[in-house]
């Protein structure tokens, strides 16, 4: 080999070299970097570390807790699909917008009842009597709609009522009175010493879990620090489904194991959010029961066992607006046992019967606080009768 062949040959090895040590460090650095990332997501902040898991184990029933996005140490983890709670929610007042769209445009009994007065020239016998058969089809209930035709004929003649304009300012009037714009619907969730606590009841299918979800998101959205209860230990699916409404909103979700005591549970969720100084504590509870023992026994005792730990300042009473009337018999019963202090009326939205809100409350003597719009995470909005009443009588477009 000549000298120059020999420079060429050691000068192909050092660049081979050079390639070698390059690709083992580019190795390294990425298998670094992936390690980083592991690390950063098990270890990601607001959920529950060791502490609460070992405070949830020495509560006094076999109950997990679930920190729901927590990844186990030597699982390498992609990074997922970050929770709802990174968006802005919707404020309240785009909130009450909606419901306001939602509700007028609606080709509702009621809001046909109202026009139907409005809008005839003159108003004989016959279109009274239509018009109390429309109200009592809509839910509104015998006596108030008894009550709402007699006062309106009086006006009608005293005040003698002749434009549409005219009958649609005293029909506005007389319809807040009903709905009752004086009665205090503001939720009890404000911290004092301790948690405020929120109890939801009632009977299974009319929206209890969406209703726990959908609030917690509102609290969250007011920078509130909430936490969960799953005391619907009927079955697995329920706690299930209130740890999933917990992940969308970024809250932690306290549950037991499938058929523990429902008040047990209730108790740890109680507890955890006195020693952890949340804000808020939501519990769901149960629309019916594994043991014998009758739900309003249960529920009462959920309540009071609560009451070891924090006042139960808020004990909402949700309803399913679209089963109208035979709710309000279980409904009756409910406020007796629990001391029900806000009704919920879900699925507003696919009901045509909008009277029902003054029913429940007349029935009830407890204020409509929130009302359920759609099965969306922000479909819940706080009950404001005006824009009710506005909304109910703008003809349907
Ligand atoms: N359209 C509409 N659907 C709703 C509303 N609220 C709840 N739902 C739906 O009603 C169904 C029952 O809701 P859940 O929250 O599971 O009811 P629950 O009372 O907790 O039921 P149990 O766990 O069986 O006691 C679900 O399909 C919800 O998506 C609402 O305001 N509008």
């Amino acid at each position: 080999m000549t000298g120059t062949e020999l420079w060429y040959v050691a000068g192909a090895i050092l660049v081979a070299a050079f390639l070698v040590v390059g690709l083992v460090a580019g190795t390294r650095r990425r298998a670094l970097r992936r390690g980083s990332d592991t690390r950063s997501i098990t270890g990601a902040p607001g959920h529950a570390g060791t502490d609460d898991a070992e405070g949830a184990r020495a509560g006094s029933v076999d109950l997990l807790e679930r920190p729901g996005t927590e990844a186990p140490e030597s699982v390498e983890v992609e990074p997922t699909i970050p929770p709802l709670v990174h968006e802005r929610p919707e404020t309240a007042e785009s909130r009450l917008a909606r419901l306001r769209r939602r509700l007028a445009g609606r080709d509702s009994a009621l809001s046909r009842g109202l026009l139907m007065i409005i809008s005839r020239d003159r108003i004989d016998e016959q279109t009274w009597e239509d018009f109390e058969d429309v109200l009592i089809a809509s839910d509104l209930g015998v006596g108030p709609t008894t009550e709402l035709v007699e006062k309106l004929r009086t006006r009608f003649r005293v005040e003698d009522v002749s434009s549409p304009e005219q009958a649609r300012a005293v029909l506005r009037e007389e319809l807040l009175a009903l709905v009752d714009p004086t009665m205090d619907r503001s939720l009890a969730t404000t911290r004092g010493e301790q948690p405020a606590i929120v109890m939801v009841v009632g009977v299974n299918g009319t929206g209890k879990t969406t209703t726990v979800g959908k609030l917690a998101r509102v609290l969250v959205s007011e920078d509130k620090d909430v936490l969960l209860g799953a005391a619907d230990t009927f079955r697995a699916a329920a706690a299930d489904q209130l740890e999933t409404w917990g992940d969308r909103v970024g809250v932690r979700t306290i549950r037991g194991a499938e058929g523990a005591d429902p008040a047990s549970v209730a108790f740890e969720a109680a507890r955890t959010g006195v020693e952890q100084e949340v804000d808020v504590v939501i519990i769901d509870t149960a629309g019916r029961l594994h043991t014998k023992t009758g739900l309003m026994d249960e529920l009462g005792k959920v309540k009071r066992v609560v009451e070891r730990q924090a006042p139960v300042g808020e004990v909402l009473l949700v309803l399913d607006a679209t089963t109208g009337q035979n709710g309000l018999t279980q409904a009756r019963i409910f406020r007796d046992v629990v001391q029900v202090t806000g009704l919920v009326l879900t699925k507003l939205d696919g009901s045509a019967k909008g009277g029902i809100v003054v029913q429940v409350q007349r029935e009830l003597g407890v204020p409509v606080k929130l009302v359920g719009l759609g099965e969306g995470v922000d479909d819940l909005a706080p009950f404001d009768a005006e824009v009710f009443v506005d909304a109910l009588l703008e003809p349907a477009s």
